[in-house]
């Protein structure tokens, strides 16, 4: 199995270097391959970046082309067994050594060892260990080091190191995320990673960037990056499902008709169509948090970290929903497909353990939302104090004079009922903390005591942006498009629109002059909708454009074939390659003749 696993892997990542093209293609590729992900993810998802984000030209010098050219093959090691929210909170640590130039690597406890680092349990030859950085004394956090944990030439672990693989998961089971301890490790002073922060010769640390978490910055880009995984997921998942209900026939509404196919069911639109556009929704905003990020990297080329912390609350609040969405959503589309959603040769579930797991690494869904949160309060505190608001909080404004904003059911007038659904819900945050402490309580537990409301306010700024983001783009894009492609993208983005104004009636009950009667015109228009994009469906899941080969599906290939390949693929199980098993004659037949 592993051995098959590495194959494929390779014989991707050699394919396409071979065809000069780039790593988001071979994350793509990498799809034919694997149904879940290649052991070489981590390698080029966050080795590669984090010697790129936080290497000196010196260092990348040195690591890149070896890295590029897989002549090491690298993971990120930052979560322990007894830590991975809590970064500060790690405990493996870097202690230097001035009198041999070194430092030294320790595991000081079994907590500390480091877990989860996707390719660590076979494939890694190296890894970045983030460890807490001691000289002369002196804690100064956790820091990046690359650290050569096995001997190219025998794949040995080096002397000093115990690593492994976890053991079996939900999913990423072609991943051998692996564990990591380290005994008085040493490494050369120069595996400190020293583009933010420099430890001299004699062990003087000179700390080097003028924002203390760019130590965190390969987290923000796959954070960023996910966003986009997340939209192709989705679009897979939907093709698959969308596909499948279009073959399906099932039950006979009228008499003496025959069986509809099932994505003729109002219920099957409603599951399935709101996919489709999320998955847009997704795509669109993942392109703009895009451009947002690289123009913070831009800025902070110039030595300008003031846009970072919006970057940062961005990243955070839209990787926490679009991975929380998708998980959902992808269930949803399990769901459409009936019993035969549940076979592994569907390929949803694969898509769904990998959406899911989503939600949890590269930063818990509540814990990210927390930190939207964080910066949406302070965001708030600078309003009241007359400071300007960054871009994407430019709607907090409309809620200073407190006025109620009046129900618009247009497209416009809908996103900035999300407006005023997000600035009440950060209002309302506010509120609550000034509330606690006037009662008595230090702000840390007052906002303890808010963190229920707080994670909703987050939710509901992401959920704003990706409205206003969504339309604004669609409309962009669209300008140039034929009134027919037009016509049904607005459809799509309309329809997102409708679900989640639906999903939040009570928030916009609460915070605009919403009424009943404009929520039976929602729903109405919103059934109406789906009816409107039936026709267009397997059209528009053609659109994405998957070859059978990537998605990897018996109920989604382009044939609809979907009963012989169902089939196909059972006979191909190793229970069928024999009548009957040896365990009938070793444990069944006995038990039979009660002999057992
Ligand atoms: C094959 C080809 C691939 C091509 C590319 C594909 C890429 C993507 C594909 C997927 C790749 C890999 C798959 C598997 C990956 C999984 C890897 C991992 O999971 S790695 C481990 C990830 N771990 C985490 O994300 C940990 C989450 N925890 C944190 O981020 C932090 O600890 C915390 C933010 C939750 C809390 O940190 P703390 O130090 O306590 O900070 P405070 O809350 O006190 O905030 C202090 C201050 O700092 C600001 N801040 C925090 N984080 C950041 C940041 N990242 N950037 C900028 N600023 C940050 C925060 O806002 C506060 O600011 P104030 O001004 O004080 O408010
Ligand atoms: C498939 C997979 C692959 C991974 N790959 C890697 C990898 O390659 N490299 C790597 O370093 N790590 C990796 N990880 C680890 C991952 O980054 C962590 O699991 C993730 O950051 C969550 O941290 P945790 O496990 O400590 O969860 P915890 O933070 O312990 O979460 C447990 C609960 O506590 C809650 N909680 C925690 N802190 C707070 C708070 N401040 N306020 C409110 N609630 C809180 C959480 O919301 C959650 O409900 C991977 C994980 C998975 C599942």
């Amino acid at each position: 199995m592993y051995g098959q696993i590495v194959r494929d892997g390779l014989v991707n990542v050699t394919g396409i270097e071979d065809l000069g093209l780039t790593s988001p293609v071979l994350q793509r590729t990498s799809d034919a391959f694997f149904k879940e992900i290649s052991p070489f993810l981590l390698h080029f998802g966050m080795f590669v970046p984090t010697i790129i984000g936080q290497c000196t030209p010196e260092q990348q010098a040195k690591w890149l082309p070896l890295a590029m050219d897989l002549k090491i093959i690298g993971t990120y090691a930052q979560t322990e067994l007894g830590h991975g929210t809590f970064i500060r909170g790690l405990e493996t640590t870097a202690t230097y050594d001035a009198s041999t130039e070194q430092f030294i690597l320790k595991t000081p406890k079994l907590s500390s060892y480091k877990w989860w680092a996707g390719g660590l349990g076979k494939t890694a030859n190296h890894c970045i260990v983030l460890a807490q950085l001691y000289t002369k004394g002196v804690c100064h956090g956790p820091h990046p080091f690359i650290v050569q944990i096995r001997d190219t030439e025998t794949h040995m672990p080096l002397p000093g190191i115990k690593v492994g693989e976890i053991g079996p998961k939900l999913g990423f089971n072609t991943a051998d995320n692996g564990f990591l301890g380290f005994e008085d490790f040493r490494i050369p002073r120069e595996n400190l990673m020293m583009k933010n922060a420099q430890v001299t010769k004699d062990g003087t640390y000179v700390k080097v960037a003028r924002h203390g978490k760019l130590t965190y910055g390969t987290m923000v880009f796959v954070r960023v990056m996910l966003v986009s995984d997340m939209a192709y997921c989705l679009a897979k998942a939907v093709t698959i499902a969308v596909r499948y209900s279009a073959v399906r026939r099932q039950s006979q509404p009228k008499p003496d008709q025959p069986e509809p196919q099932v994505l003729d069911y109002l219920t099957q639109q409603h599951k399935l169509f709101i996919c489709i556009s999320t998955a847009h929704a997704m795509k669109l905003t993942s392109t703009w948090l895009w451009n947002t990020f690289t123009g913070v990297l831009a800025d902070m080329r110039d030595g300008n970290t003031d846009t970072l912390p919006e970057l940062h609350a961005l990243s955070s609040c839209l990787k926490a929903i679009s991975t929380s969405d998708t998980s959902a959503l992808i269930e949803q589309c399990r769901f459409a497909c009936g019993g035969h959603g549940y076979m592994y040769s569907s390929n949803l579930p694969a898509l769904y353990s990998f959406a899911t797991a989503t939600r949890t690494y590269e930063g818990d869904y509540t814990v990210l939302l927390l930190q939207t949160a964080r910066f949406l309060v302070k965001s708030w505190e600078q309003m009241d104090e007359g400071k300007p608001l960054t871009p994407t909080l430019a709607y907090l404004e409309q809620s200073r004079n407190g006025s109620q904003v009046s129900w618009d059911d247009s497209p416009e007038g809908i996103v900035r009922g999300f407006d005023a659904v997000a600035a009440g819900r950060i209002g309302a945050c506010v509120k609550s903390i000034r509330k606690h402490i006037n009662n008595g309580m230090d702000y840390e537990d007052a906002w303890q005591m808010t963190t229920v409301q707080l994670v909703g306010a987050a939710e509901a700024h992401c959920r704003a942006v990706i409205c206003r983001v969504y339309r604004d783009e669609t409309a962009r894009l669209t300008a140039g498009c034929s009134p027919g492609v037009k016509a049904v993208l607005d459809q799509l983005s309309t329809l997102y629109l409708l679900y989640w104004a639906l999903e939040r009636t009570g928030d916009l009950l609460r915070f605009s002059s919403l009424s009943e009667r404009d929520i039976e015109n929602l729903q109405a228009r919103y059934e109406a909708l789906l009816l409107k994009i039936r026709p267009n469906a397997v059209g528009l899941v053609d659109a994405f454009d998957f070859r059978d080969e990537v998605l990897m599906s018996t109920l989604g290939s382009y044939d609809g074939r979907v009963y012989e390949r169902l089939m196909e693929e059972a006979l191909k199980t190793p229970l069928n390659r024999e009548p009957v098993s040896d365990s009938f004659h070793k444990y069944i037949k006995p038990m039979m003749q009660g002999k057992l």
